[in-house]
């Protein structure tokens, strides 16, 4: 695959799962947790025998898909087969690949039910299971489906659980599923990586989107993911940044199938530049190119600001996060450092004059750029004629005008969402909903008007 060394992750929890342990593996984003537990997964499974041997759950459509592929390219060299299972797939379609007998499954829960209810998915092959992202997978909204689901698992399975961020309580939980895991823990000061510059603005409500306009001028991101709170506020913000003339389209999940699919498709290839978010996107995507990430709005949640930040400066790279935080949601600001055990620094709003100025810069450096590099030989009389009507000065800047990106202040509405206020943790080490945890004192932030159903509420609910 090209991998020349192993991340720490890796170097340290591949021997014990190749030895059959359990294993509680928590490293920050973006260092290979995926071919941690993949590596030692393939290697277990015979390619000979035709049943499932591997599950790994997944808490979004879109990650089940990336880890399929990703354990798709470790899998191959020993002929074994992996399918991804999820909601919005055509089910007929689901249950013909099904019968094509693969070795590992990657699912989202709630399909990977309806497949256990019809026994179009047997289990009694398998010898290992894998939680991405654990946590979330053990917080309330999942706890039920996943309970349901291992327990329909041979009780001598092994069980991998991976995710950047593990709470107490979480990890408690999963020892229940578990047999004595080793927990792996990558050494690492801070939750978050090193090479994210981590960056806060403090604006008003009804400020934030032209400071967003201004900031993507400013920074000129190759691709950024914009977090919002909402489906709605993901909907108006995404349209808003269209209208200014940015590449921009939103992802969440009340979108159809296909749409999420082909927004995706398009982020990737960079035909959309700004990715807008809800938090479906903030776990595991590994999409090159994320040089920026702007929390719009502030996550529910400290640990999802982690994930969504995670979505830059992954494998070594750098990348940059920027979240704004309303007057009143500065304590907020504070849980999260708490968390991640690192201050960000504070910047200014930028001003329209710096959006203005800083965008004639990049079309300068261009302009040299060309001038410099470019054969400009077939373009010569003509300039010269130009210059015989025009002084230099009067030319150069017309050329500017012209290149340009005109910083578009065409007035946009968006629907204002209420700060975040703090609130007691918002589910216990059972999931039970409202209470506060065992350990007391934890205290975390949720919206207002909380936007997830406590458990056991209609499965769509959970879909973010
Ligand atoms: N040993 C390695 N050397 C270099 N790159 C690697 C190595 N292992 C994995 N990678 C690459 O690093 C990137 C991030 O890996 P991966 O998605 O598994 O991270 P993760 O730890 O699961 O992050 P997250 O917490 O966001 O899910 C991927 O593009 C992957 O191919
Ligand atoms: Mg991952």
């Amino acid at each position: 695959m090209g991998l020349e060394e192993a991340t720490p992750i890796q170097e340290q929890t591949i021997p014990l799962a190749l030895q059959g342990r359990d294993v509680i593996g928590q490293a920050q984003t973006g260092t290979g947790k995926t071919a941690a537990f993949g590596i030692p997964l393939v290697n277990r499974l015979d390619a000979e025998q035709e049943s499932i041997q591997g599950v790994v759950l997944t808490p979004t459509r879109e990650l089940a898909v990336q880890v399929s592929e990703e354990l798709n390219k470790i899998a191959r060299y020993k002929g074994i087969h992996v399918l991804p299972i999820y909601g919005g797939q055509d089910m007929t379609r689901q249950i013909r690949a099904l019968k094509k007998k693969p070795h590992i499954i990657v699912a989202t829960p709630g399909r990977f039910m309806d497949h256990m209810r019809r026994k179009t998915i047997r289990l009694h092959a398998v010898e290992m299971v894998v939680l991405d992202e654990a946590d979330e997978m053990l917080n309330m909204g999942f706890i039920e489906d996943i309970t349901t689901i291992l327990q329909e698992m041979p009780e001598e399975r092994q069980t991998l659980l991976f995710s950047a961020t593990m709470s107490k309580p979480v990890q408690e939980i999963a020892q229940k599923f578990m047999d004595n895991p080793d927990i792996i823990k990558v050494k690492a000061k801070e939750v978050t990586v090193a090479n994210i510059t981590q960056q806060c603005i403090k604006v008003k409500e009804r400020e934030k989107f032209d400071v967003l306009c201004r900031l993507l001028d400013i920074d000129a991101p190759e691709l950024a993911i914009v977090f919002g709170r909402t489906k709605r506020r993901v909907d108006e913000l995404s349209e808003a940044l269209h209208k200014r003339g940015y590449k921009a389209e939103g992802i969440h999940g009340d979108l159809n199938q296909a749409k999420r699919d082909s927004v995706l498709r398009k982020f990737k290839e960079g035909r959309v530049e700004v990715l807008v978010a809800t938090d479906v996107a903030a776990r595991g995507l590994d999409i090159s190119g994320v040089t920026h990430v702007y929390n719009f709005d502030l996550p529910q949640d400290p640990e999802s600001y982690v994930h969504r930040i995670g979505r830059t400066g992954r494998a070594g790279k750098t990348g940059l996060a920027i979240s704004f935080a309303t007057p009143g949601e500065i304590d907020h600001l504070r849980t999260i450092e708490a968390l991640t055990k690192k201050k960000m620094e504070w910047r200014e709003a930028p001003t329209l004059e710096e959006a203005i100025e800083q965008q004639q810069r990049l079309t300068a450096e261009k302009l040299l750029d060309v001038a410099e590099k470019a054969n400009l030989q077939a373009y010569r009389e003509t300039a010269e004629k130009l210059l015989e009507e025009v002084d230099s000065v009067t030319l150069v800047s017309a050329v500017l005008k012209m290149l340009t990106k005109q910083t578009n202040t065409s007035p946009v509405k968006l629907t204002e969402e209420a700060p975040l206020r703090m609130k007691k943790k918002k589910f216990d080490d059972k999931g039970r909903f409202g209470k506060r945890n065992h350990k007391g004192g934890k205290r975390t932030f949720q919206p207002a008007k909380p936007n997830r159903a406590p458990s056991g509420k209609t499965r769509k609910k959970k879909v973010k």
